[in-house]
């Protein structure tokens, strides 16, 4: 004996516009079933007949031509050239006689009063975009099928569309045969079932992984580059006699800011710009090499993340838009601006740079407490990508702590801003990286090759560590150092 399963309805989605469809009675219940179908298929062709027709069905059949009414009351020849029924008289006879006539044509009905006599039943339908899921309590409880339409309205990110019109495209441009598409497929969406903390991690690690080898590479690259611009080569004893003039204390110190950095970001998800700003302005770097050295050490780490995220479907492509621009030109005006504000330097740039600080390790200490407040609006995502951007390039960090926090704590999903929010820094990284490289040369680079070592030394410590160590009592102890390390910088600056 086959084993019966508790529910042996089989859900199909039809396309109501190439069907004809039959109602019989206009009361509540019609009404309602009628709601349903043109709420979902606007075009479907549906004939209903009634005696009595309720206001509410008259006013939906002048805005819904496809909706033919019919004052009259049921007879078998109604069911000529017909493919689909539903019964929704008061009259529980006259609806078992729709039904018998109805399977005497071949036509499938539903019958509203009796479950018991229906082929098939509506169900309660969610809807976002073009994702559409169909709930059935094989009749138990419609009023829980209702609630948890409910349920899954608001647990599905409305970027589930945007998720979707991304597969779509990418469907279209695999190559390969049948099953190899349907592979790839299937590793791309794999992100969507896995239990997102312990999984993620370990496709975390693996990026940080390339990302500190990429580093590795791009310290080589730009000692390459230092090198070879010196052609003829010199000899190498002097070769190493200049080398060792720059590895001083200053420049393991340089090191250590890049360490101390990239273990915060590796386990907050921000922070290296602040981190990184904060140790070199107390070890006296000047502003302008600041900002224009962490932004150069940054560039691979930021591509690296940013590229993961989008192969993943992490990014919303709409968000994306909406922050990229803004946020570049608001990197540039902010490079641009230091670098013309540090050659006048007065003395009161270094305050003001340290209170900025300062304000991005309160963010950092309040987002450990912040409750996310789901729904709200947020409506100039542009200023904030802008501002984003400026400030960023300006005082050496902060497009994390700002934009990413302030998206997260409107409501928007975590993980669709995490990951369209990082693939943005790229550009705006890159865009604050290039206009220092243009406006204050490369005099900066010792910093970036300590940055860049000390960084790729913490970054496998960090990805080991993430996750193991209490995310709240972190944020409020970076928070808290940042703070009290900028009022120290603040106050020794002005006195
Ligand atoms: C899903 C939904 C689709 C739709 O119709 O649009 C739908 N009913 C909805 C709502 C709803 N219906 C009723 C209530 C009042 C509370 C309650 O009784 O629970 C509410 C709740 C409310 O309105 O809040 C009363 C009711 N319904 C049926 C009976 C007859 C009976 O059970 O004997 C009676 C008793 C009449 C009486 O006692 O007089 C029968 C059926 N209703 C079905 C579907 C099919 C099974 C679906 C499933 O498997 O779950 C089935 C079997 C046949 C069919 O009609 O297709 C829609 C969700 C709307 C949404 O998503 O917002
Ligand atoms: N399936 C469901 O979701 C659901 C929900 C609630 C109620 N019900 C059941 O549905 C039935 C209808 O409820 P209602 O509130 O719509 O009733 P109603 O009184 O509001 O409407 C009845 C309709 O049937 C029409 N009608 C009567 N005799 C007819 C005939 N011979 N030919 C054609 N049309 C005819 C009337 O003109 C009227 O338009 C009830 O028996 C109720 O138990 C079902």
């Amino acid at each position: 004996m086959i084993p019966q399963p508790a529910n042996n309805l089989y859900p199909v989605f039809l396309k109501l516009d190439h069907l004809r469809m039959l109602v019989v009675g206009g009361g509540h219940v019609g009404e309602e079933k009628l709601n349903s179908l043109l709420r979902t298929s606007p075009g479907a062709s549906i004939t209903l007949v009634a005696p009595e027709i309720s206001e509410a069905i008259l006013q939906m059949a002048e805005k819904h031509p496809s909706l033919k009414l019919v004052r009259k009351t049921f007879d078998r020849s109604d069911l000529i050239e017909k493919d689909l029924v539903i019964a929704a008289t008061n009259d529980k006879t006259l609806n078992a006689e729709v039904k018998s006539a109805a399977t005497e044509s071949g036509v499938l009905a539903n019958i509203a009063d009796t479950p018991e006599l229906c082929d098939f039943y509506l169900g309660s339908i969610v809807n976002k975009g073009d994702l559409k899921i169909a709930i059935s309590t094989n009749g138990k409880s419609p009023t829980v099928a209702k609630r948890l339409k409910e349920v899954f309205n608001d647990s599905i990110p409305s970027e589930m569309d945007q998720v979707l019109d991304n597969m779509k495209e990418l469907r279209l441009r695999l190559n390969g045969n049948f099953s190899e598409k349907v592979k790839q497929l299937n590793d791309i969406t794999r992100v969507l079932v896995e239990d997102t903390q312990p999984k993620k991690l370990t496709e975390e690690k693996k990026w940080k992984q390339i990302a500190s080898r990429l580093i590795w590479l791009f310290g080589a690259m730009i000692v390459g580059h230092i090198l070879l611009s010196s052609v003829p080569l010199p000899p190498v004893p002097e070769l190493w006699s200049m080398t060792k003039e720059y590895i001083n204390q200053q420049f393991l110190f340089f090191m250590l800011a890049g360490f101390l950095a990239q273990m915060v970001d590796g386990l907050l998800g921000m922070g290296y710009g602040v981190t990184s700003a904060t140790c070199l302005i107390t070890a006296g770097v000047n502003p302008v090499s600041v900002s224009a050295a962490i932004h150069t050490s940054e560039i691979f780490s930021a591509g690296v993340s940013g590229y993961s995220h989008y192969r993943f479907g992490n990014v919303n492509k709409k968000l994306f838009k909406h922050l990229v621009i803004p946020g570049v030109l608001g990197a540039i005006l902010g490079a641009a601006l230091l670098v013309l504000v540090g050659e006048h330097a007065g003395n009161w740039l270094m305050p003001v740079i340290a209170l900025y600080a300062m304000f991005l390790g309160f963010k950092i200490f309040v987002r450990a407490f912040q409750q996310n407040t789901p729904n709200g609006k947020i409506k100039r995502v542009g200023w904030l990508a802008w501002c984003g951007g400026f400030l960023d390039s300006f005082g050496g960090g902060g497009w994390g702590p700002i934009v990413t926090s302030t998206l997260i704590s409107k409501g928007k999903s975590p993980r669709f801003t995490i990951g369209t929010v990082s693939l943005t820094e790229f550009f705006i990284t890159l865009a604050s990286a290039a206009t220092f490289f243009f406006t204050a040369g490369i005099g900066h680079w010792p910093v970036v090759v300590g940055l860049l070592l000390g960084g790729s030394f913490a970054a496998p410590i960090s990805a080991r560590l993430a996750g193991k160590l209490p995310a709240k009592s972190m944020m409020i102890g970076v928070g808290v150092i940042v703070m009290i390390w900028s009022i120290r910088l603040i106050l020794k600056s002005i006195l």
